[in-house]
């Protein structure tokens, strides 16, 4: 009775990578409770395991909660190769594309003309706001150039854990976060070309293991370089949502990335107008970048304008110390236009993948 009470409790703890049981990942090799004393056999997927303290701990208190269980003996071992190998497969089944025309996750490209209009800043804050509204989300930083979602999203420096061929993403703020910016040690990857980006991006699309997703977003380089054409080629059924600031004269460079999305076959939704007009203290609007460069991007490609993002003090300084302010100021005026993007996006999340949807939410 007490052993499968026992069992019944470590089925409870979650590896915090790869969020599944333990006891569903062959980490649980034995557990019985004889006379009050509670005796455990754990196998951690690797040697050095991030998340070993998490789960020990986890374990104890699970076990130690078990009616009956006054002490908890716990072995704590690594899988051979072999066992990793054999997990990995099974966590993979038997596809080898996550992103593949099966798939039932809605995947967003997040696009620009130019660099520093936003692009990143919006997108990680989305990603967290999908996330918070209960969506499993995850996020490829494919701006080799420019990768500044991990600082954003406050991990800066974290690195994927390996198990077997299967990388596995940290986790920042709900979302699950892949970063070229964590596989070249600070530097920039400048100096790649596009058989070596296309590489790198198709193995974050398959090695990087993200498990079901109800949404993925991928925040793309500024312009319509070698990435861009990767991605169309790698992931076809992406939907592209192209970000622009106010400012008409840069309508017309920005067009030119939502024309590449589809010369690759994707489809775009849709324009994020970023750092339109910064509200003043009497309640009026200083449009600091002018004005109506949305609209224009947006007749442009025949399609709506999905958000308006007004400039916000608190939206750029959540990013420079890592807090996205959809968590921390959800009443920023930023941080409610991007909210309300995530509220359009998240209410088409799942299962129809490579459909172009007409969005009407003007
Ligand atoms: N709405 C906004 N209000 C105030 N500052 C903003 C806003 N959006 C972005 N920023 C700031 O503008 C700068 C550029 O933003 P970000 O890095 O997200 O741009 P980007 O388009 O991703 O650039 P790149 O593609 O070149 O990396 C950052 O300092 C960011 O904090």
């Amino acid at each position: 009775m007490s052993t499968a009470a026992l069992l019944a409790a470590l089925a409870r703890v979650q590896d915090p990578e790869i969020r599944r049981p333990i006891t569903e990942l062959d980490m649980v090799r034995s557990a019985t409770v004889s006379d009050g004393v509670a005796t455990i056999e754990l196998k951690l997927t690797i040697v050095g395991c991030p998340a070993a303290a998490t789960i020990e701990r986890e374990v104890r208190a699970a076990a130690s909660a078990v009616e009956g269980v006054v002490r908890v003996d716990l072995d704590v071992g690594v899988m051979t190769v072999s066992e990793r190998e054999a997990l990995t497969t099974r966590l993979r089944g038997s596809r080898t594309q996550q992103f593949g025309p099966d798939s039932l996750t809605r995947v967003y490209a997040i696009s620009s003309g130019k660099g520093g209009v936003g692009k990143s800043t919006v997108t990680a804050n989305l990603a967290v706001a999908l996330a918070a509204r209960g969506l499993k989300v995850g996020l490829v930083d494919a701006d080799v150039f420019g990768f500044s979602i991990p600082g954003i999203l406050g991990i800066a420096g974290a690195k994927p854990t390996q198990v077997g061929e299967m990388i596995l993403p940290p986790i920042a703020h709900g979302v699950k976060v892949i970063s070229i910016g964590m596989f070249v040690d600070g530097q920039a990857a400048v100096s790649w070309r596009g058989p070596l980006l296309h590489r790198t991006i198709q193995q974050f699309l398959t090695d990087v293991w993200f498990g079901d997703l109800d949404v993925l977003l991928v925040d793309l380089p500024p312009g319509t370089g070698d990435i861009a054409i990767s991605l169309g080629q790698l992931l076809p059924q992406a939907e592209v949502l192209v970000v622009t600031t106010p400012q008409p004269a840069a309508a017309e460079v920005a067009e030119r990335s939502g024309l590449v999305a589809r010369q690759t076959g994707q489809t775009v939704i849709g324009v994020i107008e970023n750092m339109t007009g910064l509200p003043q203290p009497d309640g009026s609007v200083l449009e600091l970048f002018g004005s109506g460069g949305g609209d224009e991007l947006a007749g442009r490609l025949g399609v709506p304008v999905l958000a308006r993002i007004p400039l916000s003090v608190a939206l750029r300084a959540g990013g420079d110390v890592g807090t996205p302010i959809v968590l921390t100021d959800a009443a920023d005026p930023a941080a409610r236009a991007i909210e309300s993007l995530a509220a359009t996006l998240g209410s088409r999340a799942r299962g129809l993948a490579g459909r172009s949807l007409p969005l009407d939410v003007r």
